[in-house]
């Protein structure tokens, strides 16, 4: 693929003056305000901020699945701008993973045909050792053969992670992983995410409401209509409960 590329790669993410509204005339919301904010390539980072902040929104644009009104978004340093959708689509396919609150599977598949179905869509032909051994990362090699419906929702989710991680993406994007999640298991994914930015090398960043579940990451940002409003590092879950509490009394 020909793609532009910037030489420095220690973003894999980078958003410039991002806008997005949604809407128009009296009805117009701006979901993104010329954000601008970057994503350390290896570093796991929560995006946070009270409902209707514009995190999902960030995300999708970030992930290249919604076209910003203005400005740009650098993925892996590919400015998306610069591809059509066909391009689009093979970059996310080869870059990007995603998993979602509701897990996304296909109820009709066992947890091991949901993990090839990337590399089938990619034109593959993926070997069950390639997807026993995804499944195994995620702690499930006893249940490639069960149906969705047949596995916890932490296991769903797991599944979901092994799905979202078999064509070894450069960028990991959650958005409320854990939202359906009880504690146990929202701990295990979380621990898993953190392994695959301290073992594996990738970069996670992950929509979340819960300051547990976001003090799992380096980096914490607090969106709050659209704009970026704090940053913090390493912090603890306390010290996140403290200024989500802050940001939703403004
Ligand atoms: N498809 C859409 N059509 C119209 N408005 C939208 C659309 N998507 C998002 N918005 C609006 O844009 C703003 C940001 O939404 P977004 O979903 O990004 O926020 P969020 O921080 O993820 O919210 P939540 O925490 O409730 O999921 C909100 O005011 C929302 O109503």
């Amino acid at each position: 693929m020909t793609t532009e590329k910037v030489p420095a790669m220690d973003h894999a993410v980078e958003l410039r003056s991002v806008h997005k509204t949604f809407g128009t005339g009296s009805a117009a919301v701006t979901a993104l305000a010329s954000l601008s904010l970057r994503f350390a390539t290896g570093g796991f980072t929560a995006v946070m901020g009270p409902s209707g902040s514009g995190k999902s929104t960030l995300l999708q644009c970030a992930a290249g699945l919604d076209r910003p009104d203005a400005g740009q978004v650098l993925l892996t340093g590919v400015d998306l701008a610069t591809l059509d959708e066909h391009r689009l689509t093979v970059l996310r396919r080869e870059r990007i993973g995603f998993v979602f609150q509701a897990f996304n599977l296909v109820a009709a598949l066992t947890a091991e045909q949901n993990v090839m179905l990337p590399l089938l869509l990619d034109g593959r032909k993926p070997s069950r050792e390639e997807v026993g051994h995804a499944l195994a990362a995620v702690g499930l090699a006893e249940r490639r053969s069960h149906r969705p419906a047949e596995l916890s929702g932490g296991q769903q989710q797991r599944v979901a992670l092994a799905r979202a991680l078999i064509t070894g993406p450069a960028v990991l994007f959650a958005d409320e992983p854990t939202g359906a999640l009880d504690t146990r298991s929202a701990k295990e994914v979380l621990e898993l995410l953190r392994a695959m930015v301290d073992r594996h090398g990738r970069t996670v960043i992950m929509v979340t409401h819960d300051p547990v579940a976001a003090s799992y990451a380096d980096t914490v940002v607090f969106l709050t209509d659209g704009h970026l409003v704090d940053t913090l590092h390493r912090p603890t879950a306390d010290h996140i409960a403290a200024h989500m509490t802050r940001l939703e009394r403004r």
